[in-house]
């Protein structure tokens, strides 16, 4: 992937099935959010292929392909009018945009948005306005707009960041009982933290200067020597029941 003259990813070799959830880790500058961009189907490569859902992006209309894929980052956020109430701001993914005006819902949405709500945690909030809601519920409500149209693959960029322990626990434990479930999409997730990594993730990606260092099943490719190498600094990580710490080795 070529910007403005910089090569910004370059030689990724990488699929993602059905039933894996992966996170993405690097240090900031890496690639994370370009990749996820093309993943997304937002940008396509400068050279080689994408293929997003198995549609080749350059050949694919890509407006068929996003309501396939849920998308949830800050930036997306900052397009949510803070006066739109909770439930219209899940419910106008549906149509793929951002502010309700005069579009005609069906029943049948309003009953999956309030079903949404509900899974992440969001019962009695349909009709809070979107700025007036904690940083941990603005996060949950967009999650809660990206799984809406019941995506075949789920983007998360930097989900947990800026939310206090409690709300981070709050949403690490919904996103591992969302990544456990059978029915669940594909996920990515991109995060800075291993501790926001959600139980039942089964791969990782490791990202510096625009090239994989580690990629792989989370076991093989999330250890301390992988971070050791990705961060230029000895790190040493820990595993407790399928979470993680990190730190600076002593
Ligand atoms: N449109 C662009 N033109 C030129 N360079 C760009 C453009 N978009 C991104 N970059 C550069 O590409 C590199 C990777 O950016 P990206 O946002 O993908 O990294 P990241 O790993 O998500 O970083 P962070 O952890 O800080 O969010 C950065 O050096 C960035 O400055």
């Amino acid at each position: 992937m070529v910007r403005d003259g910089n090569t910004i990813l370059d030689d990724i070799d990488w699929s993602v099935a059905s039933d894996e959830r992966w996170v993405i880790l690097g240090p900031n500058g890496a690639g994370k959010t370009t990749l996820l961009q093309i993943a997304a189907a937002a940008m396509h490569p400068t050279r080689g292929t994408a293929e997003v859902l198995q549609e080749s992006l350059g050949k694919v209309d890509v407006f068929e392909l996003r309501p396939m894929i849920g998308f949830a980052s800050t930036a997306m956020a900052r397009q949510i009018p803070r006066g739109e109430s909770v439930i219209d701001t899940v419910i106008t993914a549906a149509y793929s945009v951002t502010g309700r005006w005069n579009e005609e819902y069906e029943g049948i949405d309003d009953r999956r948005a309030q079903r949404v709500l509900k899974e992440w945690g969001l019962d009695g909030f349909a009709d809070r306005r979107f700025g007036s809601l904690s940083d941990g519920e603005q996060k949950r409500v967009q999650i809660a707009r990206s799984v809406m149209t019941d995506p075949e693959l789920l983007l998360l960029d930097e989900p947990a960041a800026s939310l206090d322990l409690g709300a981070r626990e709050e949403l690490v434990a919904l996103l591992g009982g969302f990544a456990s479930s059978a029915t669940s999409p594909a996920i990515v997730m991109v995060t800075h933290h291993v501790e926001e990594i959600p139980e039942g993730f089964t791969h990782a990606m490791l990202l510096a200067d625009g090239t994989v260092r580690a990629a792989g099943p989370i076991a093989e490719a999330l250890t301390s020597e992988t971070l050791t190498e990705t961060f230029g600094m000895p790190i040493e990580l820990e595993e407790h029941d399928g979470r993680y710490t990190a730190r600076a080795a002593r």
